[in-house]
């Protein structure tokens, strides 16, 4: 094989982050944003590097690495792992590939990349050995945002690393981007599983399950229920443009617990039931128009229980607090996604937008709204042109879009707007 190619989507945590690493129950859901991996087993011989090499080029920072399979071996020793039993990097063997990375001289406000580096090499060594490679990386997401982008990062590696090395084998014939049975996708995840504890210390594994699985999942203790709503959720993502550091946000709420645990107990323990109660209303049938707005309103109120929850935990921010706050003014409700500390913020966005937008109107579901959106209009009166009125109300409103007008208001702060895809395809592979 010429190259293999890998491609996971990176993820919006609905509720339960941090709580999730303390056992609580978190909702999360892929979203269409993908880490991108392409190995292909040589690597050019550089004239320092004469039994062949290493190489790792991350694209979107325009950086290339590489390392001589002789130093590698050298530094790291002879023996690797059985690439079908995923192993954790132990404190000695973290040092050396500390090292390793060190030597590399990684600009000083790329810092940041050095744990995503030192997961490469504990994977790349420890799934294919010493042997020859170049792999390219790059991302649709943006990095350390709370979107996912270090469990997509490792997901997408694991799986090419596995795939160039046959530990998982994947029929071929019919071309195009694959899926892998159930089985090569928990080996997957608990490689990538691995590389995640190199980047974020304490996973709880909730980012790499739903990069490596896709979906929407309910996730407690690496229990995983896999869930499907019943009727599509929107959400607007807001890059706060933040930079924020998942191992930080995680062991800061670990300190804290530590300090109050009494109390950080009934927060986790408040978070495990919203989650749950979230899980079982995403799920809930809908049998009409005034069940999806009574769904939202209980999904919004729980979005703002948690990030409530959050703040107590520590990590929200000034940024995210700006967010809300803007969103809060055209009635949208909004809780951070990820490790939080900055990157990014979740706002639900009412289907009652989208059926105005797409011009549907039914009389229940305008009634339904009087309440929700205070017009001036008077619910009950049920004659034609009062609900005409009441439509061209809400078209109105719409037509000079609130969503617009809100995307608008949130890119002046300069923040960054973005719209994906809930509840996607998980791990895919491609070989050429
Ligand atoms: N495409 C990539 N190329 C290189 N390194 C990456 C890439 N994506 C992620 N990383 C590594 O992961 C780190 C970011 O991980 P971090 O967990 O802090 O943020 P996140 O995963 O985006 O957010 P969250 O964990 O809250 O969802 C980067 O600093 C880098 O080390
Ligand atoms: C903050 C956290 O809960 C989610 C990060 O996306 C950490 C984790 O679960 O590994
Ligand atoms: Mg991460």
């Amino acid at each position: 094989m010429a190259e293999v190619r890998t491609r996971s989507p990176g993820k919006i945590i609905i509720s339960g982050e941090h709580a999730v690493v303390h056992g609580s129950t978190a909702v999360a859901a892929a979203v269409d944003l993908h880490t991108h991996v392409s190995i292909r087993p040589d690597s050019p011989r550089l004239p320092d590097h004469a039994d062949g090499s290493v190489c790792l080029e991350l694209k979107d920072m325009n950086l290339v690495f590489s390392w001589a399979l002789s130093q590698l071996r050298t530094s790291l020793g002879d023996s690797f792992t059985v690439s079908s039993s995923p192993v954790s990097c132990t404190d000695e063997r973290m040092k050396l590939i500390a090292a390793l990375v060190e030597e590399q001289s990684i600009p000083e406000a790329k810092m940041s990349l050095a744990s995503g580096i030192s997961a490469f090499l504990h994977l790349y060594t420890s799934i294919h050995g010493y042997k020859p490679g170049k792999v390219v990386v790059f991302s649709d997401l943006p990095l350390g945002s709370g979107m996912g982008s270090s469990a997509s990062y490792c997901v997408s590696l694991s799986a090419a690393l596995l795939a160039l090395s046959n530990a998982i084998m994947i029929d071929n014939s019919q071309g195009g981007w694959l899926k892998l049975c159930n089985d090569d996708l928990e080996l997957v995840n608990k490689w990538a599983f691995e590389g995640e504890k190199i980047i974020h210390g304490k996973p709880s594994g909730i980012d790499n399950t739903v990069s490596t699985f896709g979906s929407m999942i309910q996730f407690k203790l690496g229990e995983v229920t896999r869930i499907k709503s019943s009727s599509p959720l929107r959400m607007l993502i807001t890059n706060t443009k933040v930079g924020r550091n998942t191992k930080a946000l995680v062991a800061g709420v670990s300190e804290r617990t530590s300090r109050h645990q009494d109390a950080m107990a009934s927060v986790f323990s408040a978070v495990d039931s919203i989650s749950k109660e979230l899980s079982a209303i995403i799920q809930s049938a809908v049998p009409d128009d005034i069940s999806i707005t009574e769904r939202e309103e209980k999904i919004k109120e729980l979005m703002e229980m948690n990030q409530g929850l959050l703040q107590c935990m520590g990590v929200s921010h000034a940024s995210i607090e700006t967010v809300i706050r803007t969103t809060l003014k055209y009635k949208l409700a909004s809780k951070l996604t990820g490790a939080g500390g900055g990157g990014c913020v979740l706002t639900l966005l009412p289907t009652f937008y989208y059926m105005i937008v797409l011009g549907q109107s039914s009389k229940s579901f305008l009634y339904k709204n009087f309440d929700c959106y205070n017009t001036n209009l008077h619910k009950g009166d049920d004659d034609a042109k009062n609900l005409v009125q009441v439509f061209e109300y809400f078209h109105k409103a719409l037509s000079s879009s609130v969503l617009d007008k809100v995307i608008a208001e949130l890119e002046s702060c300069g923040f960054q707007c973005l719209r994906a895809e809930v509840g996607g395809e998980g791990l895919e592979i491609c070989f050429s």
